[in-house]
């Protein structure tokens, strides 16, 4: 776990310094330190129950710390919760909004309440997100309210939001639009923290990410980091290239030593019915470790980005990262060898 100075800077916009919430006797978030830097997309990932929203609350003084304590756009939350609250746009997981009212009442309503709200941007949000303001919030269906609830949330503009599952129950053309108002948001200098399960959300938006598992904070990434790791798997149809005696095995000591910090994992599998498969994991820019790959003399090579899936795969899991999807690629290269053979 990182110690809470690890990566504060001076534009950080939210820190927590182990930051701890209990639930009687259950400990719901553990020592948590984060920094959310100003102008960044910062996401928060992790299964359900895993601490998301007790953090998020917390850093909005719904709830009471434990221990620890956080900064929020300069202020702590504990002893001024206000304060907070009018820098930051929030759109809680649970957005419970008055059935009465009609939609264009209710975004009337929020923006005269909020000391910078702006009406003419949550109609344009609404607008955007092709939203019929004259029905009754009793009459909306659960999409229509999220909608709805996002309209109040990207009117005033905070330097900071804080959109707790903000897509959920949206078709897919609806969660670009939203993905679209996030980006917007950075565009425009604000910071957006937002907490999603669905994956490839965060891959588009966020520039940080955080991961949680049962209240810890697991692992923290840079997704540009992120971006330029690789997997490739190929064939290896000749075993006698290795002498014809590597059973699935890890073989970095032959990486040229040049290489070795770029290349995470180089295994090759059993011999299978039409040939080994290979498996080479790299980090940071792919051009240097292309040459040595061609003078392996592999065949059906596939190079994809490794991906979210397969971090979030290890921390939920508890699998080895290097593990994660290992078997499913070796099936995927056999399987198209097979298709065409
Ligand atoms: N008021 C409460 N009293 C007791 N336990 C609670 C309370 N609120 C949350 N918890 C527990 O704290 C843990 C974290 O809950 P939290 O809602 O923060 O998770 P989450 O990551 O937001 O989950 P999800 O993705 O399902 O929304 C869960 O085990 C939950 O049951």
């Amino acid at each position: 776990m990182d110690s809470p100075s690890d990566s504060i800077t001076p534009d950080s916009i939210v820190v927590t310094t182990d930051l701890t919430k209990r639930y009687g006797s259950f400990e719901a978030l553990k020592q948590c330190n984060i920094d959310v830097r100003g102008g960044e997309i910062f996401g928060l990932l992790g299964p359900n129950g895993a601490g998301k929203t007790t953090l998020i609350r917390l850093l909005l003084g719904y709830l009471h710390v434990t221990s620890g304590s956080s900064k929020v756009v300069g202020f702590d939350p504990e002893q001024d919760s206000v304060a907070v609250r009018t820098r930051v746009a929030y759109l809680p997981g649970d957005a419970r909004l008055p059935r009465h009212m009609r939609g264009r009442g209710l975004l009337e309503f929020f923006s005269q309440m909020h000391p910078s709200g702006d009406l003419a941007r949550s109609l344009d949000v609404a607008e955007r997100l092709e939203l019929d303001l004259s029905r009754r919030v009793a009459f909306m269906s659960t999409g229509m309210r999220q909608k709805l609830a996002l309209a109040v949330v990207f009117g005033p503009r905070t330097p900071l939001l804080i959109l707790d599952e903000p897509t959920a129950n949206l078709d897919p053309t609806v969660r670009g639009e939203v993905l679209k108002l996030v980006l917007a948001e950075r565009e425009e200098g604000r910071t957006v923290m937002f907490s999603s399960h669905v994956l490839s959300e965060i891959e588009q938006t966020c520039d940080r990410v955080a991961f949680l598992r049962k209240g810890v904070l697991a692992r923290k990434l840079v997704m540009e980091d992120l971006f330029q790791r690789h997997r490739l798997t190929a064939l290896l149809s000749d075993s006698a290239e290795h002498g014809g005696t590597v059973e699935s095995v890890d073989l970095r000591s032959e990486i040229p030593e040049e290489l070795r910090s770029r290349v995470e994992r180089y295994q090759i599998s059993a011999p299978g019915p039409h040939g080994r498969v290979v498996c080479i994991d790299t980090a940071g820019d792919l051009a240097p470790t292309l040459a040595w790959i061609a003078s392996l003399n592999l065949q059906h090579v596939r190079i994809e980005p490794l991906g979210l899936h397969s971090v979030y795969e290890s921390v939920h899991l508890g699998r080895s990262e290097t593990d994660s999807h290992w078997a499913a690629d070796a099936e995927k290269v056999t399987d198209v060898v097979g298709a065409s053979t």
